[in-house]
């Protein structure tokens, strides 16, 4: 065991190294001589002298088996000097804080005795060697066991001493003795004879000697001992207080220990809470550099907020800004464009009003060109009588000439008589004068002659008949449409002429044969001609409404016959009427005569009048029909009349019409072909230069269809329709008549349709049929009942007398 292990303390707490110097290590007393004894078991051999004493004789010493009292007596001889300074050692403060097996290792490991060297027996006596002896006994006085020391030296003594081969050789215990007689031997020099007794006797009493100071010794050795023992007991009470005092030590440093294990706890505990504290400190850091943080993040947050609301705000005030900049610019331009609108409008009034100007300005230049057209016809027939005049008066001029020339032979003669000039110039003045008066003449016989002109006119108009009838037959408008009826136009040259080919009849023989009809009229159309060539035919019925007649132009037929094609398609009657209206009042105007023109359109409806001009959102009012017998006119209560100063007009009044029958006809189901719609043209014309006045009606009327009730097969709404379609058909027929024969009275007022045109059917008026056809086989039945009603009418002479011609029905080759 080292110095290190003995002085390791004995519990498994070790001191800090900052440990108090008084404190001594926890070591028990037994474990201290313990120690000492093994470090001895292992370090002395037993003492020289007694193993000289016993050797072969003396039991072996156990080395490990030495008790403490023999371990306190082993350097208690040697060490009188120690054991004070020992026990000091152990009673007194150890500043360093050796322990005590320490102590003790440090007596084991520097013996202060000297080992006796061998050669001392050899020479010297026993009383000499005493206190070398009691010095080996000492600890750590002895020398160590050396291994190489052989156990028996007594074999190697009887070797030496022998120094030849022995025959009888005779074993010795192996003591320590063999050394020293080895080392005699040797002293007593190498010549002596083993064999020699008395040599050898000396050897053995010398031995003897030996052996009994070695007695001597060891009874000294006993007796010190004994003391040493008594020395080690009162050692070992010392030792028990150390002990005991270490004990008390070691319960005091186990108090201590205690304690500061105690410390070490609170100090654990102390630590803990600082620790809790530090991390709660930490936590509370923790939460508010958070909360800083949330803070200052709240802070930025709001400052970016601040600094976007600002910038928003800026924005705002600037978007705002130029808002308001442009909403001000907005409002400068729209000022501007208001006014330059407004500018606009102005100059566009003005220019319209310029061009109004203007358009008069031409039209009275026009008219003043027609004037000077007229006039210079007028001049050019002057100046045709003027140039005959002049012809004449070239005549009469070279008569003149010639007596001119006389007269001058005269003048000559007379020498400046200016008498006959004045008389010429006279006689040129009163000339000219004629001239004018008979260019007036001639004027005034032109406005008579226009006056003349209208009689005239109108006297042939009566001479055709004041009822005129035309038949109109309308083309194929698609193949589809079914088997063509057997139509001829047999009177080429003067169209006037029908054949019909009637249905299959059979006779009572029962022959199939077809009855050709012949149809006569004034004007026969075939499906060839345009209705620029019909309004050739009733031009000059317009022409007579302008002269102040009366005029009503019917178009009568089935549905699809063409009515509604001739009347008032885009280049139909009435259009094609009131363009010729306005071109023949401009040209009457060099006639002083001037007009005005005032157009309205109704329809009978079941009876009933309807306007075509309001719309029914204007809101309908009951039309009422009055009578001015003075002046044969009629008028349309609450009728709405438009001024029809354009020609453009016409159009935007018959499209106006159209509408509002379109509107009418979603409740009546095609309204167009179930009512009779009219027309209203009236015309006032009033001659500046004779103060003639003339006022006529020029009346267009699109008959309803004509197909007979129980052909159509109507029933309910449609059904009355159809009989009011009749009704007033037949009342037509009735009225036109009535005219016919004469009567005194003519039934105008059992319709509708006859009161409305009561003026435009009798007297002095103009009518004009157009029966219009269809081509069609399957219409052949109407058709046929449609010509002879014209027929009827055609018969018909109102007024003045009129040539009629018989036709005959004959029988179809076919
Ligand atoms: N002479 C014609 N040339 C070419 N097409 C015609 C002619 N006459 C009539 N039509 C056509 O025949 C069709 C029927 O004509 P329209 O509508 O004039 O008949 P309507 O007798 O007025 O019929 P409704 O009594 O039903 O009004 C129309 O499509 C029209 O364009």
């Amino acid at each position: 065991m080292d110095r290190s292990e003995n002085a390791r303390p004995q519990s498994g707490l070790r001191p800090p190294s900052h440990y108090p110097a008084t404190t001594i290590p926890n070591m028990g007393l037994q474990e201290i001589t313990d120690s000492q004894n093994n470090a001895r078991a292992h370090t002395m051999p037993p003492p020289q002298g007694l193993k000289r004493a016993y050797n072969g004789n003396l039991p072996q010493p156990e080395p490990k088996r030495k008790t403490l009292v023999e371990r306190a007596a082993e350097p208690i001889g040697a060490n009188k000097s120690s054991l004070p300074a020992a026990t000091s050692a152990l009673s007194r403060p150890n500043p360093k804080g050796t322990s005590i097996a320490a102590l003790a290792a440090s007596n084991t490991t520097k013996p202060p005795s000297v080992t006796v060297p061998p050669s001392r027996y050899t020479s010297t006596s026993s009383g000499a060697s005493r206190p070398n002896f009691a010095q080996s006994v000492g600890p750590g006085s002895r020398p160590p066991i050396s291994n190489a020391r052989p156990v028996t030296s007594m074999g190697s003594f009887g070797q030496s001493v022998s120094g030849r081969p022995r025959g009888n050789t005779r074993s010795r215990p192996a003591t320590a003795m063999g050394d020293h007689t080895m080392e005699v031997s040797s002293g007593l020099g190498q010549q002596a004879n083993g064999w020699d007794v008395d040599e050898r006797l000396h050897e053995v009493e010398s031995q003897f000697k030996v052996m009994k100071e070695a007695m001597n010794v060891s009874l000294t050795d006993r007796k010190t001992l004994e003391d040493a023992v008594d020395l080690a007991k009162t050692r070992a009470n010392d030792l028990e207080r150390e002990r005991i005092r270490l004990d008390e030590k070691n319960s005091l440093l186990q108090s201590e220990l205690d304690g500061l294990r105690h410390q070490v706890q609170s100090l654990t505990l102390t630590l803990e809470k600082e620790q809790r504290r530090n991390k709660y400190d930490l936590e509370d850091k923790s939460r508010e550099h958070r909360h800083e943080l949330d803070e200052l993040k709240r802070e930025l947050k709001d400052e970016a907020d601040r600094v976007q609301r600002t910038h928003r705000e800026a924005l705002e005030a600037l978007e705002r800004h130029y808002r308001v900049e442009l909403e001000d610019e907005r409002a400068q331009k729209s000022r501007e464009v208001q006014e330059l609108r407004t500018k606009l409008g102005t100059e566009q009034q003005d220019l319209s009003i310029a061009l109004l100007a203007k358009d008069r300005e031409i039209q009275n230049l026009r008219s003043q060109v027609e004037a000077f057209k007229s006039d210079l016809d007028r001049e050019q027939t002057v100046k045709g009588t003027l140039q005959q005049q002049i012809a004449e008066m070239s005549t009469t001029s070279m008569t003149l000439e010639d007596r001119n020339r006389a007269l001058r032979a005269q003048i000559e003669f007379l020498e400046s008589d200016s008498k006959q000039q004045s008389d010429s110039f006279t006689s040129m003045e009163s000339r000219l004068q004629d001239a004018l008066r008979l260019a007036e003449e001639a004027r005034l016989k032109l406005i008579k002659e226009e006056t003349e002109r209208r009689m005239l006119f109108n006297k042939y108009q009566e001479l055709k008949g004041n009822i005129r009838v035309m038949c109109r037959v309308r083309p194929v408008l698609d193949p589809t449409e079914g088997d063509e009826a057997k139509i001829l136009f047999p009177d080429l040259k003067t169209s006037t002429q029908i054949d019909i080919t009637g249905p299959e009849e059979k006779s009572s023989l029962g022959n199939v044969s077809r009855r050709v009809m012949p149809f006569e009229f004034d004007r026969v159309f075939d499906p060839s001609v345009y209705n620029e060539e019909v309004f050739g035919e009733i031009s000059q019925l317009v022409q007579s409404a302008l002269d102040g007649f009366n005029v009503c132009i019917f178009c009568y037929g089935q549905t699809g016959s063409g009515k509604t094609f001739t009347m008032s398609s885009d280049d139909g009657m009435i259009p094609r009427a009131t363009h010729m209206i306005y071109e023949t009042i401009t040209q009457l105007k060099e006639k002083s005569w001037s007009y005005t023109m005032e157009g309205s359109f109704v329809e009978v409806y079941n009876e009933e009048l309807n306007d075509l001009l309001t719309s029914p959102s204007e809101g309908k009012k009951k039309l009422e029909i009055r009578h001015d017998d003075s002046r044969k006119q009629t008028t349309v209560l609450h009728c709405k009349s438009v001024a029809l100063d354009s020609a453009d007009k016409v159009a935007t009044m018959l499209r106006e019409a159209q509408n509002n029958r379109s509107v009418a006809a979603t409740k009546a189901n095609e309204r167009s072909s179930r009512s009779h719609s009219v027309f209203i043209l009236k015309l006032v014309g009033e001659n500046s230069a004779t103060g003639e006045r003339c006022e006529g009606t020029l009346n267009l009327v699109d008959l309803a269809g004509s197909e007979r009730l129980k052909h159509s097969g109507a029933e309910g709404d449609r059904m009355k329709e159809t009989q009011n379609i009749n009704k007033s058909l037949a009342c037509l027929g009735d009225v036109i008549e009535a005219l016919g024969r004469g009567s005194g009275h003519v039934p105008y007022r059992n319709s509708k349709l006859t009161h409305l045109l009561q003026y435009s059917l009798g007297g002095n008026s103009k009518t004009l049929m157009f029966v219009m056809v269809s081509p069609m086989e399957a219409h052949l039945k109407e058709t046929i009942t449609s010509l002879r009603f014209a027929t009827k009418v055609h018969n018909t002479h109102i007024g003045t007398a009129k040539s009629t011609k018989k036709t005959k029905e004959r029988i179809s080759d076919s």
